[in-house]
């Protein structure tokens, strides 16, 4: 019931929850006092005994507690929401410490939708968790202990009985609490399947309608969302049923109890004013267990959130390394590297290749041979391979993440392009660049003439950069490269969808990238522009089967040699067809 690991995380919530309780056991200190005051002046009525002076000592009574009470209630509802405000911000700044800590690998543990609706809706159940359960947790032991001890006076029998019934709801609440984990747990993966799923759908809408598979997906995800309603409404009916077995047992403790003290009256052993009392207060005994217990749902659906929150907080930070590359020059090299990304197929087999400063370097290979996945365990997304990826002779999954990209720069065939200016996405390379710099680098990559007409560097892009083509994002990207000025550049695929003469252009800049000293590792399918490297890594089927100048890998007449001239014989034949 109670989360140790959820309280440790936040100490000072401690303090709120003590302040919390102790604002409520004030409101019910005053509420007795009203109730006897009540008491005394019926008895009085009833034994025709009253007195005007008795009638504004309990109208005096009464406008104090009701007044104390409002203003412990207003500072109970304060220290609610700084104790749970506080463990929100607190949480949502670790889970995003964490992915920083785990860098560019965290996509491997997790997905994007699970982590949006553990952040979001699943932080914000803790709120209650914090905010109303722990505080009613400990006060509805307080609670019921602080009458006892008061009516205990007036009748003991009717407060031992109304004492006894109240462990009646905890204990049916830790009998639905054993239910209930594995319940939440399941509830909690179906909601996370659904929402990968409707991102996913939702993300690629425009494909489904042109194949026309959009009422096939839709009705994958009407079944998912079917059965997350089953899991919904078994979780419903189980919270359902146990507010009724906890209603039962309150209004049930509290009938007995009076009854009791009633049976004492008519013998004459429990006076009126006593009896009236315990009428009065016997249903308080119940009704903070009652609330806690309405309060525990949505409280454990929180534990069940903060549950897979800490298994990711858990995670091995060593999913990124925290070695820091020195001012050296940078080299890559990679020896009797095997790798898969799951257990069903190996991708790479035995890779070995090196890359020293200021080398320009190509990387070639049929559709689906491993070239993507080399720069992508150079680049640090996966740490899960057998043989060495070194940096500067350092192992890369030993090396932090933000040591290596402040030194080199992965640029893929599909780059990241956010909603707003071009300039604001230019800034993100370099952020302290001026105009003349960004118009510069967009003026390598030939984008320059283009954005004059568009409004500039001002020019708004949508999100994904959806009002720019395929070629012209990937430019806007390369533009962004150049602009941060690494040491080591990955261009994977960069110009897949770049024109062949712009392409030149962009070749060009690579060249003079090496020749400032930079070193470039170029994957590609056009083997034109690879003739300039000065080593190609030619790629089957996981295997790296040749290595070498274009010179030597022309004349060893190998796959290099029959891809290049099988791509020679296309161009030519398409520029021939051209022509005709
Ligand atoms: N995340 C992944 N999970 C499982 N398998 C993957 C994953 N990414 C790639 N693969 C598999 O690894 C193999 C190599 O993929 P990779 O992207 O490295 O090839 P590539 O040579 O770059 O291909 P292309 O030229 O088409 O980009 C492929 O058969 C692919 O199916």
């Amino acid at each position: 019931m109670i989360n140790k690991r959820l309280l440790n995380e936040m100490p000072q919530a401690k303090t709120d929850i003590f302040k919390t309780v102790l604002m409520q056991w004030i409101s019910l200190l005053c509420n007795i006092a009203f109730v006897f005051s009540i008491a005394f002046l019926i008895d009085q009525a009833l034994h025709q005994t009253i007195r005007v002076s008795s009638l504004w000592l309990v109208i005096v009574i009464s406008i104090i507690c009701i007044a104390m009470r409002m203003l412990a209630t207003n500072r109970s509802t304060y220290y609610i929401h700084k104790a749970s405000s506080g463990i929100k911000d607190h949480l949502r700044n670790r889970m995003f410490d964490k992915l920083i800590e785990m860098g560019s690998a965290y996509q491997e543990h997790l997905s994007t939708s699970e982590l949006v609706q553990l952040n979001v809706e699943g932080i914000d159940q803790l709120e209650t968790y914090f905010g109303r359960y722990m505080p009613q947790f400990f006060y509805s032991m307080l609670a019921p202990l602080t009458l006892f001890l008061i009516l205990v006076w007036l009748d003991w029998k009717s407060a031992v009985v109304l004492l006894i019934c109240v462990p009646l709801i905890p204990l049916s609440i830790i009998a639905v609490q054993k239910l209930a984990k594995r319940l939440l747990s399941k509830y909690w993966t179906s909601y996370a399947n659904l929402g990968d799923s409707f991102l996913e759908n939702l993300q690629g809408l425009t494909t489904l309608k042109i194949y026309k598979a959009d009422a096939y997906r839709n009705q994958k995800m009407n079944e998912e969302a079917e059965n997350f309603r089953k899991i919904t409404m078994r979780v419903l009916t189980m919270q359902l049923n146990s507010v009724s077995v906890m209603d039962f047992i309150a209004y049930g403790g509290a009938a007995v109890g009076s009854i009791v003290a009633i049976s004492g009256f008519i013998n004459g052993s429990v006076s009126l004013f006593a009896v009236l009392c315990i009428i009065l207060l016997s249903s308080e005994f119940f009704i903070p267990l009652r609330i806690l217990g309405s309060f525990f749902h949505i409280a454990m659906n929180g534990i069940a959130a903060s549950d897979k929150i800490f298994k990711i907080l858990d995670m091995p930070s060593d999913t990124q390394g925290q070695e820091v590359l020195s001012d050296d020059a940078l080299s890559v090299t990679m020896e009797h590297v095997n790798f898969s990304y799951d257990q069903s197929r190996q991708i790479l087999f035995d890779i070995s290749l090196e890359i020293q400063p200021q080398e320009f370097i190509g990387i070639i290979g049929e559709s689906g041979s491993g070239k993507s996945t080399i720069a992508k365990l150079m680049s640090g997304f996966h740490k899960d391979y057998e043989g060495s990826v070194q940096i500067q002779g350092k192992q890369r999954k030993e090396i932090k993440d933000t040591s290596f990209y402040q030194r080199a720069a992965y640029i893929t065939h599909q780059p990241m392009i956010l909603k707003g200016s071009v300039r604001e996405n230019l800034l993100i390379g370099k952020a302290n660049a001026n105009e003349e710099e960004m118009w510069n680098a967009l003026k390598q990559v030939r984008l320059d003439g283009f954005l004059q007409e568009q409004g500039g560097l001002d020019m708004q892009l949508l999100e994904k950069g959806n009002n720019l083509s395929g070629g012209q994002k990937q430019r806007l990207a390369l533009a962004r490269a150049l602009l941060a000025d690494r040491e080591l550049y990955i261009f994977d695929e960069a110009t897949s969808n770049i024109d062949v003469e712009s392409e030149e252009a962009i070749l060009a800049v690579l060249k003079q990238l090496v020749k400032e000293k930079k070193t470039v590792v170029l994957i590609t399918h056009r083997l034109a522009s690879i003739t300039a490297c000065d080593r190609v890594y030619v790629m089957e089927q996981g295997h790296c089967i040749e290595q070498g100048s274009h010179e030597a890998l022309y004349q060893q007449q190998g796959k290099y040699y029959a891809m290049f001239e099988k791509q020679r014989e296309l161009e030519e034949w398409e520029g021939g067809s051209a022509h005709a």
